[in-house]
């Protein structure tokens, strides 16, 4: 299986990100991309904090943190464009565009009216072929894999942290490229907002995009994972999170997958393993127009969130996967995961996402939470496992921040989320086609998937017990509690307990049951421990709830 290096301690939160304001300011980058202007100031990498890999190796508890690379010192963040008055990329646009005075013709694109996302994002589905709609649900995430072959050393030279990458250019590129249709694009110039940018600027953007690609692309290379900071803009995050807050009822806790035989095994939710809550929503579900709910008919609408999807989409598969050769045969990705962590200390523990080569090779996080702050936690915690890489990396959840990392590599963990703010986050996986393929063809239908509701439902009640901490599961470890567990566990009814034996890798129902009989406190606390780490090594996916959605009008 895939290892991490894994410094056990939990490192001390580095104080909050209060790094200088961004030395170029969003107009600056406005009036560079579409008018034509001299270059600005090239887009630098995020300031950095935090531990080098010989003291956090030395088990001071260092770690680092990325730090937000617009915030002010007092800790807010600070961009021109989410100072404006929220009319968002077009706006600004339209504005920068109107006032340059120095534009030509030339060809290239124009500047586009944030338009009708959905076409758009749909000309994009069509362009990159992303999603699949079902391919969260239908991976299989059952098969022994060999260990991946070992990473290789990070170059020399380079510091032990991936520095976070401010992105605000490739947004403002995104929003063009994919809003950037005849229709708007010739009302803009029809309006005298749209100014072509002449030949050579095309070129300067499409330089300067490149070249902030090539970095994403270096940092996933180099660490496992990289940081894109402001690839999604704050206006924009802000519509997502109103689209959401009409579903917030429909979220239901993640969960976790237990299973000592990848073919066999049951989704638990065990909220100490992982406290967050989760919506699934596939290609259907962003197209849904209103949900019912007690049979009441209620409107909702996800454009923006299509957007945000289009934008990440293009950022794997047009961005990376032509930089990256184990990335070429990326071909699809998973539903969107929408996930919660309320607070109260909720966490997900450390885990590898993809320890099974069930097809996932790129995690994408698009972190929703303006004005994150490090009291808050919620830290996304990477475990790089590349020689001379800092053995661990905090990232906080700040607003349009991407966070990349190699599925199979990068041990990871979301650290406890403190007070009532929310943490939100949309989670996706691209999966390569090869081991996708492989992994659909190797599927087995899951015996839980068989065995009747009421065998599924004991069997899968008993394992929550069992990864219940003992104070909470109704299963001390002692002898009574024993002797009361193998009762339990041989008056199951059938189905249960063979659905129990091929979890635990036993060759039949008698045979869990004789185990059971068996069983001493510690050889319990064994079983329980190896139940949960099995959860933490093997995540596996929430149903999603569209059948709550109706599409269309
Ligand atoms: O939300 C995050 O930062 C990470 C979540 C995660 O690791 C997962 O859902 O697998
Ligand atoms: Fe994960």
């Amino acid at each position: 299986m895939a290892a991490a290096s894994s410094p056990t301690r939990a490192a001390t939160a580095a104080p909050a990100g209060g790094v200088a304001a961004t030395a170029v300011d969003d107009a600056a980058l406005y009036a560079d991309f579409y008018c034509n202007s001299p270059p600005a100031v090239a887009a630098a990498p995020c300031h950095l904090r935090g531990g080098s890999p010989e003291a956090a190796a030395a088990g001071n508890g260092s770690s680092t943190t990325l730090g937000s690379p617009i915030r002010s010192s007092d800790g807010r963040q600070s961009s021109g464009a989410s100072s404006s008055s929220g009319n968002g990329i077009a706006a600004e646009a339209a504005a920068t565009a109107a006032n340059s005075s120095n534009s030509s013709n030339g060809g290239g694109d124009g500047v586009g009216v944030r338009g009708d996302a959905r076409v758009n994002a749909a000309k994009v589905a069509a362009a990159f072929e992303p999603t699949g709609g079902t391919a969260s649900r239908d991976a299989g995430f059952s098969f022994t894999a060999p260990d991946l072959p070992a990473p290789p050393p990070l170059s020399p030279g380079l510091p032990p942290v991936a520095p976070a990458i401010d992105c605000r250019y490739l947004a403002i590129a995104n929003g063009l490229r994919i809003t950037a249709h005849a229709q708007t694009a010739a009302m803009a110039e029809l309006l005298g907002l749209r100014k072509a940018p002449s030949g050579a600027a095309a070129a300067r953007q499409r330089a300067r995009c490149g070249s902030l690609l090539d970095q994403v692309a270096a940092s996933l290379d180099a660490y496992g994972y990289a940081v894109l900071d402001n690839y999604i803009s704050e206006d924009a995050i802000r519509a997502a999170r109103k689209e959401l807050g009409v579903m917030q009822e429909h979220y239901s806790p993640g969960l976790i997958w237990v299973g000592k035989e990848a073919e066999a095994g049951a989704q638990i939710s065990v909220s100490s393993v992982r406290g967050d809550v989760v919506l699934w929503l596939d290609d259907q579900a962003l197209g849904a127009t209103a949900f019912v709910k007690d049979g009441v008919r209620r409107p909702c609408g996800f454009l923006q969130l299509q957007q945000l999807l289009a934008d990440v989409d293009e950022l794997v598969f047009e961005g990376l996967r032509p930089r990256l050769a184990y990335l070429a045969g990326l071909h699809r990705r998973s539903d969107a995961m929408m996930a919660i962590y309320p607070g109260k200390g909720a966490r997900f523990a450390k885990h590898i996402d993809n320890t099974t080569m069930d097809g996932r090779r790129l995690t994408v996080l698009t972190y929703l939470n303006p004005g994150w702050k490090e009291e808050q936690g919620g830290a996304l915690r990477l475990f790089p496992v590349r020689e001379g890489a800092a053995p661990q990396v905090d990232v906080l959840p700040v607003a349009g921040r991407v966070a990349v990392f190699l599925s199979a590599e990068v041990a990871h963990e979301v650290m406890p989320t403190h007070g009532a703010a929310q943490r939100h986050a949309v989670t996706l996986w691209y999966f390569d086609a090869g081991e996708h393929a492989a992994a659909l063809a190797a599927a087995r239908v899951m015996p839980g998937a068989t065995s009747k509701p009421s065998a599924q439902a004991a069997a899968t009640a008993l394992l929550r017990d069992l990864l219940a901490e003992e104070a909470a599961s109704g299963i001390p470890e002692t002898k009574e509690g024993c002797a009361a567990l193998g009762t339990r566990v041989a008056g199951l009814e059938a189905g249960a307990q063979q659905l129990l034996a091929a979890v635990l890798g036993l060759p039949s129902a008698t045979a869990l049951v004789e185990s059971f009989r068996g069983m001493t406190p510690s050889a319990l606390r064994q079983q329980r421990e190896e139940l949960r780490n099995m959860g933490l090594n093997q995540q596996h996916h929430a149903p999603d709830t569209s059948s709550h959605m109706t599409h269309g009008r």
